[in-house]
């Protein structure tokens, strides 16, 4: 496939998709955390328990997007959402998205987890940061807490976009130390991709028009099946 988005055109092409098809970002956000959920099924297809990682920004949109779909798919989601939405258009659409998983009694925590363990849960998925993670700072806190208990825990962490805290480029050059089971790439795969060991590599975020691949070179993909939200990756479609 060999078809890879860097961090400036995965921005700039978010920003083109709203522009020129005119998608909303809700739209956008529906489809990414649709597909992984469907994702998540596909690789735990017996109903789990389901913790819920979610940072500030559109990841953590989309982790809320899936925790709504599991909970519809028969799964037990608990989301930690340390953030307060700001109360403009963008705050606004993380705080109905939260008030449509509450009214759907999925238990919705503040405080980050010290410790995740696997008594507990049966899989976590990080939806903390994406492609637009700074690593100049640091973690900056409460997320210090969420990204040292996702890096520690024994149970298998499927990852939204990319794995957290990783450069999106060049992967864990920051030491992380979180090495995700599985990751849902959206829209296209990150060069990071190519340092992801998991067993489960999954494209998902049907949306981008043929023209639009075609501009940003991404003919490669493989096509989506039918009428399925997500497609399964190999080695050899991030291999370079
Ligand atoms: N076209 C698509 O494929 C779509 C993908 N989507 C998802 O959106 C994310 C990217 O979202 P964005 O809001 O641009 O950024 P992030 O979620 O990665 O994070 C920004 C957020 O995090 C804060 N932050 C950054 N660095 C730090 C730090 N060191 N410590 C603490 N906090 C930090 C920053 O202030 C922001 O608040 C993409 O990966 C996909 O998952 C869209 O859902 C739809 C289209
Ligand atoms: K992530």
């Amino acid at each position: 496939m060999r078809a890879f988005l860097s961090q400036k055109l995965a921005q700039q092409l978010d920003v083109e998709l709203m522009q020129q098809p005119g998608f909303s970002l809700d739209q956008l956000m529906e489809l990414a955390g649709l597909s992984v959920a469907c994702a998540l099924a596909a690789v735990w297809p017996i109903a789990a328990r389901v913790l819920v990682l979610c940072g500030p920004g559109n990841n953590g949109g989309d982790g809320l997007v899936a925790a709504r779909h599991l909970k519809h798919f028969g799964y037990e989601p608990t989301i930690v959402y340390p953030t307060t939405p700001k109360d403009t258009a963008g705050g606004r659409l993380y705080t109905n998205i939260l008030e449509q998983c509450k009214n759907l009694d999925i238990p919705v925590v503040r405080e980050p987890p010290r410790e995740i363990q696997a008594q507990d849960f049966d899989v976590v998925l990080d939806a903390v940061f994406g492609f637009s993670f700074d690593a100049s700072r640091g973690f900056r806190a409460p997320f210090d807490t969420v990204m040292q208990s996702l890096s520690s825990t024994e149970v298998p962490v499927a990852s939204v976009d990319i794995p957290s805290g990783w450069h999106v480029e060049e992967g864990d050059k920051h030491g992380t130390g979180l090495s995700p089971a599985m990751l849902i790439s959206l829209t296209a795969p990150k060069p990071c991709a190519k340092h992801f060991k998991g067993a489960h590599h999954f494209l998902g975020g049907r949306f981008l028009p043929p023209k639009m691949a075609e501009a940003y070179n991404l003919t490669g993909l493989p096509k989506f099946p039918g009428t399925e939200q997500i497609v399964r990756l190999d080695s050899s479609d991030t291999c370079t």
